[in-house]
């Protein structure tokens, strides 16, 4: 694939402007919708202004303006200004990030026992610290921040009740919800969402009541000492430190876990046959036995086959992944959450999955990661991606997946590069440990009845490429895909993707799935990515910055798209984000966060007809530059305190002392 160099976006002369005229011609924008706000509190729908007017007329904003406390986003500004050298991060990782819950930015919160109409039943009694009297509430709660509640619009109700934002759309004067009972009904017995965590099972997760007993199979084998001498045995200890958990496959690691696989391994037997879905009376045994049976010359079992083999799922009957030439929406943490995968799937996206989730954490039935499991009911073809060191672990945890959520496959991070995970032996770590590679892959794959599927770099290292190594092994072990992002751990964004090496792992993989990723931001760097012989592309950053991309790359078009347009993927993320994180003040600041954190993408779109040629690259830097509008110059701002302005536009003023940095460096074009 051609690579985009660094360099700067070539916008039409026209457009270009230096950074000086762009800030000072959007202060003063500013400030003379401020004036027009003081003089008419009206509300105005900025999507409804005619964008052939000039910019300084196009819109008006909500008077938030004025109450915005920017006092501190200046104060955070100026100390980093003060202090360069100090701001020393690890890399990837935004330590000094201010850590704001949105609890926080409500002081008097209302006991959840009265939101839900029942005072009397509050567990916590006189020691509760939530406020029980209505009435005190609504003399302290902020202002409501519009007069339509989406969730009561939509659903004929909002649980929220008096705690929602947009509560004067369904709440009387005595306090009472009001319920549209034809709309409730409507929607009885249809789960918009899938995969929460019951109360039921969080309880045993937490008493550790849970069976795995497919797992515990797994893990007994490898507690075994292999014939072949214990050469793995040290490397193949567990995450819970266990002694004595011994590597059943005749070993082909060292020590220290190296690979030292021979590349280019053939395909055994039985993994071929499985995948023309023609079964061998020996498939009816565990995998991972038999995949080392094949290497050795004499047949080693784990003993007589019994009722027991005979009725688990073979390789062969699992369902298959049909995932052929589809558009997949990569994993991405925080930005890749429920609200924006609906977007995605709107404008087109295939395949989608779920946001890193860490098995520990799941294991341990922690609310907020299994928040990232959730699956909307348009999400037709989803994935949950899980992260882990130890097979122990990532056993169990697909296990428990596997009895308790719905999903179509599960997919092991192998690629992630940032040090929390990385030094423990997870993520990008995994593909210099074979041994423990291996034993999570198969382990995994011998507990689900979903296909598994790997994502994986180049390597680590920048020039030394492992992909190649291990992707043959991975087919062996029984994954049915893998996905190569084509940069290694060390080189993050810098530099290009390289798709030449995507090309000859794709060939390596065959006749396994590969997904190919890595900088696809048009439908030309899409069809050169398939030319290169992958199944499939993956887009990430792509889908973050135009979540349009998706409808690009089937209609093979570039879509000029309207800042008005644009505008209305953020009302429906809003509207999508309400729903999902709540309508209450808590809600509306988590939906906020996370527009934050896309709009720190989105404003790296330059629009199609601004530019001297098409495409745009991804790893070109936008000069300052004017758009045709005053929103398409807003939404192009690279400034958070402009991020902050079009998200009161939708959910009204940031609280006071609200502050905002984004967790991902969105601004890596080199
Ligand atoms: C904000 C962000 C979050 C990401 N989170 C994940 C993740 O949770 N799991 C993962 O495997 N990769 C994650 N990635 C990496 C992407 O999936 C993808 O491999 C990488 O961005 C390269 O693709 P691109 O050039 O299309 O952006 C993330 C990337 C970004 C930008």
């Amino acid at each position: 694939m051609e690579a985009a160099g660094a360099g700067v976006a070539p916008i039409r002369a026209q457009y270009l402007t230096s950074k000086e005229q762009f800030h000072a011609y959007l202060k003063a924008e500013r400030e003379s919708r401020n004036q027009e706000n003081n003089q008419d509190d009206g509300e105005e729908d900025p999507s409804s202004n005619d964008q052939t007017e000039p910019p300084a007329k196009q819109m008006k904003l909500d008077g938030a303006d004025q109450v915005r406390n920017q006092g501190s986003q200046e104060e955070v500004v100026k100390e980093e200004e003060k202090k360069p050298q100090e701001r020393k991060r690890a890399r990837g990782q935004n330590k000094s990030r201010p850590c704001m819950k949105p609890n926080h930015y409500e002081k008097d919160r209302l006991c959840q026992s009265v939101i839900q109409e029942c005072a009397e039943k509050c567990y916590f009694g006189s020691q509760c610290r939530f406020l029980h009297d209505v009435g005190e509430y609504m003399a302290v709660k902020p202002s409501d921040l519009g007069d339509s509640c989406i969730l009561f619009k939509t659903f004929g109700k909002c649980i929220y009740g008096v705690t929602c934002r947009f509560a004067r759309a369904h709440l009387g004067e005595d306090y009472r919800n009001f319920v549209n009972e034809d709309l409730v009904k409507q929607w009885e017995g249809k789960p918009l969402v899938r995969n929460s965590l019951s109360k039921e099972l969080q309880q045993r997760l937490r008493k550790k009541k849970v069976c795995f007993d497919k797992s515990s199979e797994y893990l007994s084998h490898l507690g075994k000492p292999s014939s072949t001498g214990n050469a793995g045995n040290k490397a193949a200890g567990n995450s819970t430190g266990e002694e004595g958990m011994t590597n059943c496959t005749a070993s082909k690691g060292n020590a220290e876990g190296v690979d030292v696989l021979p590349p280019g391994e053939e395909t055994p037997e039985y993994l071929a046959v499985s995948e023309k879905g023609e079964a061998s009376e020996s498939m009816v045994l565990q995998s991972s036995c038999l995949a080392d049976a094949s290497k050795d010359s004499t047949l080693k079992t784990i003993g007589p086959v019994t009722d027991e083999d005979v009725i688990k799922l073979r390789l062969c009957e699992k369902k298959r992944l049909d995932i052929q030439g589809k558009l997949y929406l990569a994993p991405l943490t925080t930005c890749g959450n429920l609200p924006f995968r609906r977007i995605c799937k709107r404008f087109g996206a295939d395949v989608t999955c779920g946001e890193m989730a860490v098995c520990t954490n799941l294991l341990q039935g922690q609310s907020s990661e299994w928040a990232l499991l959730k699956r909307h009911h348009t999400e037709d073809l989803f994935g949950v991606q899980l992260e882990g060191a130890f097979p122990d672990t990532m056993t169990r945890c697909a296990e428990l997946l596997n009895q308790t959520i719905e999903m179509d496959f599960v997919d092991i991070n192998v690629g992630c590069p940032i040090d929390l995970v990385y030094k423990k032996g997870g993520g990008c770590a995994l593909m210099n440990r074979s041994n423990k590679f291996e034993q999570i892959v198969r382990g995994m794959n011998s507990v689900l009845d979903v296909p598994l599927t790997v994502k994986i770099r180049t390597g680590v290292q920048e020039k030394v490429n492992l992909a190649h190594k291990v992707i043959p092994n991975i087919r062996k072990w029984g994954a049915s895909m893998v996905t190569l992002h084509g940069r290694s751990r060390e080189q993050r964004y810098t530099k290009v993707a390289d798709w030449e090496y995507i090309a000859e792992c794709a060939k390596l993989a065959s006749p396994m799935p590969l997904f190919g990723n890595g900088d696809i931001l048009s439908y030309e760097d899409a069809n050169r990515a398939m030319q290169t012989g992958v199944s499939g592309i993956m887009i990430a950053r792509g889908a973050l910055i135009k979540p349009w991309i998706f409808t690009e790359v089937k209609e093979q078009r570039h879509w000029d798209i309207s800042s008005n347009e644009r505008f209305d993927i953020l009302k429906d993320f809003t509207n999508y984000g309400l729903e999902h994180w709540g309508s209450d003040t808590q809600g509306v600041e988590k939906t906020r966060k996370f527009m934050l954190e896309w709009l720190s993408f989105l404003c790296r779109y330059i629009p199609a007809g601004l530019l001297e040629y098409l495409p745009q690259k991804i790893n070109e830097r936008p000069p300052y530059y004017m758009g045709r509008d005053y929103l398409e110059t807003l939404m192009a701002s690279q400034n958070v305190d402009d991020w902050i302005k079009i998200s009161e536009m939708l959910l009204g003023p940031v609280p006071t002392n609200f502050i905002f940095l984004p967790k991902h460096k969105a601004n890596s074009y080199r």
